[in-house]
């Protein structure tokens, strides 16, 4: 099942690309960039990682993200992350980065978009990996400096295929964020948005009515409200689910306890992503590793869940059809 897993074309829909950091990386970065870490090894940094809520995440992944100062880093780190993904047989990727997390340290747009960018070209020229480019905004700071963000990104419209809304859940319900939202909108740009990971039921509800967002991101807690399960299954509404952060974060107690084989007999249009990789304890394929020795499921569960990734992405028609052709083939 393992070699199989890993030569299923695999999507990653749901991934932060500063949470694909690793410790080592972390350390080079911060040599190189003169920034001095609390850590005085890999191995405390990684004895670091024992959260117990998001916050308690957060507080590091920002920390962390301190080392990222030039294009060259955004450019290094991505590469890094595409490598390891395409080795797992991940085909295509789209990267979450939070651009107020580093403009509030001093560290212009131009830096994260122009290193990213050239990694994702690098990526598809050596490898024929495709990806996708979400901009995110941090909840938890206002909605202006939100909307000062966006029309910030004007040059750079044409490399962003959504935005999105993360950090911290609770307390920042997506409706702080309309107008930000419509205004997204009315630029034509796609939106996704994070609700339901430690937020509440209604937070889902609230990013697909004021938001008018085309998938969820994480949404685990709808099962709390069976009406919304029944209006997330007749839209078909992806939720881009990430078990292991779940567990790493304490959503779930254990990968035994997760809800994702409720949601898939709920008919819900789930896919399985990594979100912070370097935190969580690994990429796409440990997450369908994790799942296969934990739900015990069959090619053809993981096949859906695969399919249903490539059927959502953004991508090109004829893409998503070759990847369609290839995932029926396995
Ligand atoms: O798991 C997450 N949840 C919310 N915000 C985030 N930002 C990075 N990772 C996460
Ligand atoms: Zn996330």
């Amino acid at each position: 099942m393992k070699t199989w897993l890993r030569d299923l074309p695999k999507v990653e829909l749901h991934l932060h690309i500063e949470g694909s950091l690793e410790p080592e990386l972390m350390f080079s970065l911060a040599a190189r960039n003169g920034v001095s870490l609390p850590y005085a090894t890999v191995d405390e940094v990684r004895e670091a990682y024992d959260f117990s809520d998001l916050q308690s995440f957060l507080d590091l992944y920002y920390q962390g993200m301190r080392v990222l100062c030039t294009e060259q880093d955004f450019y290094d780190l991505a590469m890094a992350y595409l490598e390891q993904a395409h080795a797992e047989g991940v085909v295509h990727v789209e990267l979450s980065f939070d651009p107020q997390a580093h403009l509030n340290r001093g560290v212009e747009l131009a830096v994260p978009f122009e290193g990213l960018n050239r990694a994702r070209r690098q990526a598809e020229r050596e490898w024929g990996m495709t990806s996708a480019l979400i901009m995110s905004f941090l909840r938890d700071r206002d909605a202006a400096e939100a909307m000062a963000v966006l029309e910030k990104a004007a040059p750079y419209y044409e490399t962003i295929d959504a935005v999105g809304l993360d950090s911290a859940e609770v307390g920042n319900p997506p409706t702080k964020f309309s107008a930000v939202f419509e205004r997204a909108k009315a630029l034509g740009i796609p939106r996704v948005a994070h609700a339901g990971e430690e937020g509440p039921a209604a937070y889902i509800r609230e990013a697909l009515d004021e938001l008018d967002v085309c998938r969820i991101d994480h949404g685990v807690a709808c099962l709390q409200d069976a009406a919304l399960v029944e209006r997330l299954r007749q839209m078909q509404m992806p939720l881009t689910v990430c078990p292991l952060s779940n567990v790493r974060l304490k959503v779930v107690a254990e990968m035994t306890d997760h809800p994702l084989p409720q949601m898939l007999e709920q008919g819900l249009k789930v896919t399985l992503n990594s979100d912070d990789p370097a935190y969580f304890g690994g990429g796409v394929l440990e997450n369908y590793l994790a799942c296969a020795q934990a739900f015990a499921w069959d090619r053809e569960t993981f096949k859906q869940l695969a399919g249903n990734a490539i059927d959502v992405a953004f991508m090109p028609d004829a893409r998503r059809a070759a990847l369609l052709t290839r995932l029926d083939a396995c």
